[in-house]
């Protein structure tokens, strides 16, 4: 009868999140995921500005003084940039659920012009807010 002999596998641990690097791909579908959530809380605090701005011409001008101030102005435009961004992603998504995209390779350059079509999108959503 020989001994068993257990080896202890000297698997790579890292447990410093500083030094971790996500892949693109990574950082692609986390920020659709948050840009979804903050899409669907957003709906809540844009429709009640659309009430505020329709329920009399008072409402509207109160709804136009909260709308006139910089850090809503800022909100409004974080609000336009994340639901430009999961429009983008989710049609990637979309196209990749066609079968494209998949590789590493072209999913991470398809991630890459997803941002960069975002980015355009938002300057576009800061020019039209201010
Ligand atoms: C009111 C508008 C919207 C809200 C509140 C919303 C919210 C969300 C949320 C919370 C998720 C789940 C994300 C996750 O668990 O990873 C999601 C996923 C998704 N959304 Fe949206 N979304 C909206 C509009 C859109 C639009 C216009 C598109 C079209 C391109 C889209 C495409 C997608 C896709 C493809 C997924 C699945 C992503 C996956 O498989 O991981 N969404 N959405």
């Amino acid at each position: 009868m020989g001994n068993i002999v257990k080896e202890r596998k000297s698997r790579p641990v890292n447990l410093d999140l500083k030094t971790i690097r996500f892949p693109i791909t990574a950082i692609a579908s986390i920020l659709h995921r948050i840009s979804g959530v903050i899409t669907f809380v957003s709906i809540a605090i844009l429709l009640w500005l659309l009430s505020l701005s329709l329920s009399s011409p008072d409402g509207f001008q109160s709804a136009a003084a909260i709308l006139d101030t910089f850090f809503v102005k800022l909100v409004l435009w974080g609000i336009l940039t994340a639901l430009a961004y999961h429009i983008v992603g989710g049609i990637r998504h979309l196209i990749q659920d066609l079968g494209y995209f998949e590789e590493l390779e072209s999913g991470a350059k398809s991630a890459q012009v997803s941002f960069v079509i975002a980015g355009v999108l938002a300057v576009l959503a800061g020019v039209l807010v201010w």
